[in-house]
């Protein structure tokens, strides 16, 4: 499985941060008010060491005032409780737009999901996802809420804090200033080591979810086949990398919020040397020196969080370069400009026609995170299916089958050719147009956790009576009847996957749920394989007698799926090279002999004895 397309090139912090603005911006006057009680929260606390050197300098030292005293230390206790007031209302303001951004922006890269192609699918692992939606939204909240906020509110404290100290003494705050380089240079190179680390944290964690996504997924086949132990093995070794990174992140934070905590408490020491002396030479007052240093305290402590806070946002900057790196993914299959409608439906059926079709998957991307075309599986399909007719697509497992099938409904588009239904290029239309005329039943297929009603109901609005009755027309169509038997009847929920039903049964709800969209096109791989020959001749014998304006397309891998079909499309080497009655097809066309008898090998596997082996060699075109 896949685990990410690589990282576009690296942009700046501010820059990809910036990009936030787009979700921010509803929560944006609150995030500000929450921001500006913050910063008045600072302010008063630096206040607090001005009110303390006026009380010093004058009713205590000056005056030896009791009144002024008291009088002074009730405007201290005013600025505490305004202060803590103010600390409460950050909280208060910025707690519900945080949530808001969060899950706006989860809601936005859902609908992306939902909106990409299934190629994009194919190259993504579900793990990386699913921690692309959860956690590294998680952070990205706690980032807009508390680190943006309180990174500004630190910063501003600090430059007004040492403005402050320049004022109450310039030499002093000159030796504070000089003691901040080595700070600057130290965040200037933790930045650089903590958001490497950062990014690849988050990868790993997005591979370990895939891992445990993989191994849930696929629990029956580690617990038949044995492979639990391997199965932990390969988890303990990416939770081990994890660990490791996540160690040395954790030591790369720890290094400069020492230094932040370390180096303003030495230049602390050192400037109270220089205070002392300058005080001693009457050259600053007391009351200026008692201030400076309350200053210098109230400064250190955003200063310490100034490491935290920049670990914060470098998290934050790596969890956004994720999510964007899914939301810059474009789609491919998009709605046209001017989408055309499709002519009214004619009631014998709708004409599908392919012409000069070729389709080949993108080859993974590469390093710089293109995707390189990789070789045709189709080259040059011309295949044309009359309105109402039920056509078999017959051919060697991985000929394109599936693929061909895929095309019709735009889940995959052609790379040259086109695809037409009743004259008009599917690329032509909506979406929604497309998906309401072409529906698809696939061999493996999936059900919602939800019940057989809704799962029925999937590809259509209705509701009430009528969706009553179309859920029971689709049901007797499918031949799903045991739905009506189970424990809640249709109300039943048949559990993640549909677990609880057996391949049969699952089959049929999905062809159900196919039929239930009403489609001018209906398109089945192989929807019946599970199902034994005569509940399949029962199912297919229904299917052509209700849809009879319905043009069909069926992946046939059972010689008894090929008999009940009009026609029969051969799919030899990327191209049709047959069209015709399965009985002209038979005496005409050695290939398709040959697949035929493979397929009644599989079908019939007692049979395929060295008789038969021999008999398929001597076919073999
Ligand atoms: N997402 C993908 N990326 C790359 N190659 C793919 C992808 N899906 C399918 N293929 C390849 O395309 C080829 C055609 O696959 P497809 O599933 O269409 O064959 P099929 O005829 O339906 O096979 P089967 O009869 O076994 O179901 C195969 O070689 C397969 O490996």
């Amino acid at each position: 499985m896949p685990s990410a397309p690589p990282a576009s090139p690296p942009e700046s912090t501010t820059r990809v941060l910036l990009r936030l603005r787009r979700w921010a911006r509803p929560a944006l006057p609150r995030i500000a008010l929450g921001g500006l009680t913050a910063l008045g929260a600072s302010l008063l606390a630096l206040a607090v060491p001005q009110v303390l050197r006026v009380i010093v300098n004058g009713p205590l030292l000056s005056e030896g005032s009791q009144r002024g005293v008291i009088l002074g230390a009730a405007v201290v206790l005013a600025l505490g409780v305004l202060e803590a007031f103010l600390v409460w209302c950050r909280r208060a303001l910025i707690l519900t737009p945080g949530t808001t951004v969060e899950r706006d922006m989860r809601t936005d890269l859902f609908r992306h999901l939902l909106d990409l192609p299934v190629e994009f699918h194919d190259r993504w692992s579900g793990g990386q996802l699913l921690s692309r939606i959860m956690s590294d939204l998680g952070t990205i909240r706690r980032w807009t809420v508390f680190g943006l906020v309180m990174l500004l509110v630190s910063a501003t404290t600090v430059v007004v804090g040492i403005g402050l100290m320049l004022a109450t003494s310039w030499v002093l705050g000159l030796v504070y200033l000089v003691g901040a380089v080595p700070m600057i240079w130290l965040g200037f190179r933790f930045r650089e080591d903590y958001k490497v680390v950062a990014r690849r944290a988050r990868d790993q964690a997005g591979d370990l979810a895939t891992t445990v996504e993989e191994s849930v997924h696929g629990i029956r086949v580690l617990k038949a086949f044995g492979r639990g132990a391997d199965a932990l093995d390969d988890f303990a070794r990416q939770a081990d990398e994890l660990r490791t990174t996540e160690v040395h992140k954790a030591k790369t934070q720890s290094r400069v919020s020492f230094a932040l905590s370390a180096i303003p408490e030495a230049i602390l020491a050192v400037s109270l040397g220089f205070g002392v002396v300058l005080t001693s030479r009457g050259e600053l007052s007391v009351g200026a020196l008692v201030a400076f240093f309350a200053t210098a305290a109230v400064v250190n402590s955003p200063v310490e969080r100034l490491g935290m806070l920049l670990a914060m946002t470098l998290d934050a900057k790596a969890a956004t370069d994720r999510y964007l790196q899914v939301m810059d993914t474009g789609s491919a299959v998009r709605d046209p400009a001017e989408a055309v409608a499709l002519p009214v439906a004619d009631p014998a059926g709708s004409r599908v026609e392919l012409s000069g079709v070729h389709f080949a998957h993108p080859r993974s991307a590469s390093a710089d995170g293109e995707l390189r075309g990789g070789s045709d599986i189709l080259a040059g399909i011309d295949l044309v299916l009359e309105p109402g007719e039920t056509m078999a697509l017959v051919g060697l497992t991985g000929s394109g089958k599936t693929t061909l099938l895929q095309l019709v409904p735009r889940l995959y588009d052609v790379t040259a050719g086109s695809v037409r239904i009743d004259g008009v290029d599917v690329r032509d239309l909506s979406r929604a147009d497309l998906r309401a005329a072409v529906s698809i039943a696939f061999e493996d297929p999936i059900l919602f956790s939800a019940s057989v009603r809704e799962n029925v109901l999937l590809g259509t609005d209705l509701s009430g009576q009528a969706a009553d009755d179309l859920v029971a027309e689709a049901l007797d169509v499918a031949r799903a009847g045991f739905a009506y038997g189970l424990p809640d009847g249709l109300d039943t929920i048949i559990g993640e996957e549909g677990l609880s039903l057996s391949g049969g049964q699952r089959q049929r709800i999905a062809l159900a749920r196919a039929i239930a969209v009403r489609p001018r096109v209906l398109l089945l791989d192989d929807p019946l394989s599970a199902l034994d020959v005569t509940t399949e001749a029962a199912v297919t014998g229904r299917l052509r007698e209700m849809l009879t304006g319905t043009t069909t397309l069926v992946v046939a891998h059972r010689p008894s799926t090929v008999a009940l079909a009009d026609r029969v499309a051969v799919l030899e080497d990327g191209r049709i090279t047959g069209v015709g009655r399965h009985a002209d097809l038979l005496s005409t066309h050695p290939h398709y002999r040959y697949v035929l008898t493979a397929l009644s090998a599989l079908d019939d596997p007692g049979g395929a004895d060295d008789a038969q082996a021999d008999e398929l060699a001597e076919v073999r075109p």
